[in-house]
């Protein structure tokens, strides 16, 4: 990059170069010229004529900028007008070629400017000087005095305005090629003028002063001319302060206007002393659903849920006091339709200028969506999604308070109940999942519906509630909601189409058992819901500590269940089932039984249940399930039609090793698989889960007869029960006990015979206990049976021997 010649004129026009040059070249001869004339001089004058110049040099360094015009007012032309009166157009050219070289050089930092500038100056005051020198001798000759003068000199600084700023608007015309229009050049340098006609007034008069009084005018007009300019540069100094500073407040209010009206959230200025709106946004007019006036003419604090207006007062409180700058209360404003909108506030405090009256700056934005997603995410972490009840997180919560309670005052004591459906996993495996689900759903209902708003209802899992309730002074209140509970439930559920009804086992405990945390009164309460569950269905008990070794010994009993499998303390006993007609011998069911070494033999009833909540019944039924065909074996040796009934539970149908170990038993013992009878429970059936069936099928394929245990018990529709891998029905023992009874003849029973040679299975009887209740199966046309009235269960000796005395039978 080469460096720049110092005429610099690339950006004028050909013609605005001539015109420079032309410009340049008549100014220095004007200079020229005028340094010639003023050297002709005597000393003394020329001596006087240069300070002049010089004067207005100096005071051309410092020009007094007018406020809201491109040009600035200067004090030379005084002196050089000053300098044209008392010594002629010379001195005047040098003076004006100096201010205009020295104004140059300020403004500008290009040479062409600062040549240019001085030698305008020049030109233009040597001709109107020339001009002015003429008419002043004309008018002395005419006799004229100095007020002719005053006006001949005003005329001149028009004239020389005219020029100057002719031939300085002719050199930008050139240079930006366009025309100047004589309007513009007046609006740009309208104050020129004036300083030229103050500056000629000023220069008229000192010049008359000094014609009076001598030098002494001058030398003391110099600084009071000097105090004026400065007196008058710092006035417009401080309006365009003032200005600028008006211009800057304008701008940022309106910045502020526009950032307040269009902004995104809410803004609203509101008054500290009545809470009334000042000015509000449209985004909070829309955030409220109001229109503009109805927030002008409403207060914030009117607008806000009456149960958040304590939280905005104490903020504002808050804020007023000084202790803090902002505050961010988050309240609940008032829709126009009347729901609450979630609004995060953020307040401080706006003074007006003069610091007197305080105002609210609010800002407000919608949080709504936020503070739904916290509350679902508050309700799903406390709440059970199906039942929308407390879950257990929540419910130990409630007791641990409870807890803390109690401990202040002795006297609020609190009653826990466990609640367990009695028939609820046979609806859930009869009916379904869906139909289960429906089920506790309602259930949640109809217990929460008798329930005082203050009681927690919890759903702990599956079919377990619990609940907690407050100031319960005595055990009885307890157990009347207890009864009412039960009696609500026995009200029936519909259930698609079918209605069901349901009881529960309920285990109620106190806070005056003095407990310390939430698991021990659920455990307590538990524990009481078992000793309930004991004693029958639709039960409840009260927790005493007698109940703790209760289930101590549940959980002794189940480690020493463990231990008997293996040690041989579990052994079969066998019921003969029998041809009702003529009482001879069809088989046998094998029953589990366990001897236990300290309580002696135990029934299924105690250990059973234990094992299925344990899974020990899968090792357990698979090892009945091997000594059952076993015994067969050693009692079929005279023959393939004896018979054996074995019991299987759900655990056992679920494990995809069943048929397997069911084949490799009839294997090892090699009996036939028409030998074998497996019971299985109406709900296990009902569940409908394909893999059960799955299993059932393939067993009934082998040859393996299928009956269903408890028939009648459980919801089997009867489309459904036409379908399943079954062979045989046996009627529920609790049918064939009511059969005996007065005013019963079995209508029950007979329409379940009538069902079953509908659909060609085979229906058993159990349970048969009385003669009566015999004949009638009989009469029914009832072909096997068993019940204690035939014989009771035996052991495997007894069982042989009666297999020696009857002749068997085969179904
Ligand atoms: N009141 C009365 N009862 C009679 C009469 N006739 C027979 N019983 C009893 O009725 C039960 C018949 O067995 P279940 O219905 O399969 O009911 C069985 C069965 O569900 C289960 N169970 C027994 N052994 C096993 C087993 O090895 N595996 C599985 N999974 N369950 C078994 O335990 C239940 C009870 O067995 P047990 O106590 O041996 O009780 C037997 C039997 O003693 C009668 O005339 N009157």
């Amino acid at each position: 990059m080469g460096s720049r010649p110092l005429i610099d004129m690339q950006d004028y026009s050909p013609a605005a170069r001539a015109y420079w040059w032309i410009v340049a070249g008549l100014g220095t001869v004007a200079i020229a010229y005028s340094l010639a004339t003023l050297a002709r001089l005597d000393n003394s004058s020329l001596i006087q004529a240069l300070v002049l110049a010089a004067i207005a040099a100096v005071v051309g360094l410092f020009p007094v900028r007018i406020p809201g015009a491109k040009t600035s007012l200067g004090g030379a032309e005084i002196f050089i007008f000053l300098a044209l009166l008392l010594y002629g157009p010379a001195a005047a050219v040098l003076a004006a070629a100096l201010e205009g070289a020295v104004g140059a050089w300020r403004t500008s930092k290009r040479a062409t400017s600062r040549i240019v500038t001085p030698s305008l100056a020049a030109i233009a005051m040597l001709i109107c000087a020339k001009a002015f020198e003429m008419s002043r001798d004309q008018l002395m000759a005419a006799g004229f005095n100095s007020g002719a003068l005053m006006g001949a000199l005003l005329v001149f600084s028009l004239v020389l305005f005219a020029a100057n700023t002719v031939l300085t608007s002719m050199l930008f015309a050139l240079k930006k090629r366009e025309a100047v229009t004589p309007f513009q050049w007046v609006v740009e340098f309208r104050w020129i003028a004036l300083a030229y006609i103050s500056g000629a007034s000023i220069a008229g008069l000192l010049y008359v002063s000094f014609q009076h009084f001598g030098l002494a005018v001058l030398l003391v007009s110099v600084p009071v001319i000097a105090m004026f300019l400065t007196t008058l540069h710092s006035y417009f100094q401080r309006m365009e302060d003032d200005e600028r500073h008006m211009s800057e407040l304008k701008e940022s209010e309106s910045r502020f206007h526009s950032a307040f009206t269009h902004a995104a959230i809410g803004m609203g200025l509101v008054s500290a002393e009545d809470g009334r709106f000042i000015q509000a946004n449209k985004a909070f007019c829309e955030m409220l659903g109001r229109p503009a006036n109805d927030l002008l003419a409403a207060n914030l604090h009117s607008l806000v849920h009456p149960d958040d207006r304590r939280i905005l007062n104490t903020a504002v409180t808050e804020l007023r006091s000084g202790a803090v700058a902002t505050v961010h209360p988050e309240v609940r404003g008032l829709h126009r339709e009347g729901h609450g909108v979630w609004m995060s506030l953020n307040i401080s405090l706006a003074r007006d200028w003069q610091f007197r009256t305080h105002n609210l700056i609010v800002q407000a934005q919608d949080i709504s969506a936020r503070r739904r997603a916290e509350a679902e995410l508050y309700h799903n972490a406390y709440h059970d999604s199906l039942t929308q009840l407390a879950n257990r997180t929540h419910f130990d919560e409630q007791l641990n308070r409870a807890i803390a309670r109690v401990k202040r005052h002795a006297e609020q004591r609190f009653a826990v109940m466990y609640l367990d459906f009695d028939r609820f996993k046979m609806v859930n495996d009869s009916l379904g999942h869906k139909a289960g689900d429906e089920l506790l759903v309602h259930l949640a209902k109809r217990l929460k519906a008798i329930l005082r708003p203050t009681d927690v209802l919890a759903r702990l899992g599956g079919d377990e509630f619990a609940l907690l309730l407050e100031d319960v002074h005595k055990e009885r209140d307890a157990a009347d909601l207890a009864e009412r509970i039960q009696r609500e439930l026995q009200k029936p559920f519909r259930l698609g189409a079918m209605d069901v009804s349901i009881s529960a086992s309920i285990g109620i405990t106190f806070s005056t058992i003095g407990y310390e945390s939430s698991d021990q009164i659920i455990r307590d309460a538990d524990i009481a819901m078992y000793k309930a569950k004991s004693k029958g269905k639709a039960q409840y008990a009260m927790f005493d500590a007698s109940l703790h070794q209760h289930v101590a010994e549940q959980l002794l009993l189940e480690s020493e269940l463990r231990r008997a499998l293996g040690a041989g303390e579990i052994y079969l006993d066998y019921q003969p089932i029998y041809t009702l007609k003529d009482k001879r011998l069809n088989g046998f069911e094998a029953l589990a039984r366990w001897r236990h070494p300290e309580r002696g033999i135990m029934e299924p009833a105690t250990f059973i249940p234990l094992a299925e909540e344990t899974g020990l019944i899968v090792p357990l039924g698979n090892w009945v399930l091997r000594e059952a065909c076993r015994q067969m074996r050693e009692w079929s040796k005279g023959g393939d039609g004896l018979r054996m009934s074995v019991n299987v539970s759900s655990l056992q149908l679920n494990d995809h090793e069943f048929v397997g170990q069911v084949q490799r038993a009839i294997a090892e013992a090699g009996i036939l698989p028409t030998q074998l009878t497996l019971e299985v429970t109406e709900s296990i059936l009902m569940n409908g889960a394909p893999e059960t069936l799955a299993a059932l099928t393939s067993l009934r394929d082998m040859g393996v007869t299928l009956s269903i245990d408890d028939f009648g018990t459980g919801y089997s529709s009867l489309s459904y029960l036409a379908k399943l891998p079954i062979d045989q029905l046996k009627v529920d023992r609790s049918f064939i006990e009511k059969m005996g009874e007065e005013g019963d003849n079995g209508e029950i029973v007979r329409a379940i015979f009538t069902l079953g040679q509908a659909l060609s299975k085979q229906v058993f009887a159990e349970g048969i206990e009385t003669a009566k209740q015999l004949s009638l199966l009989q009469e029914l046309g009832c072909e096997f049976g068993q019940g204690f009235l035939l014989s009771h269960p035996v052991n495997a000796e007894r069982a042989g021997g009666i297999l020696a005395e009857h002749a068997l039978v085969t179904a």
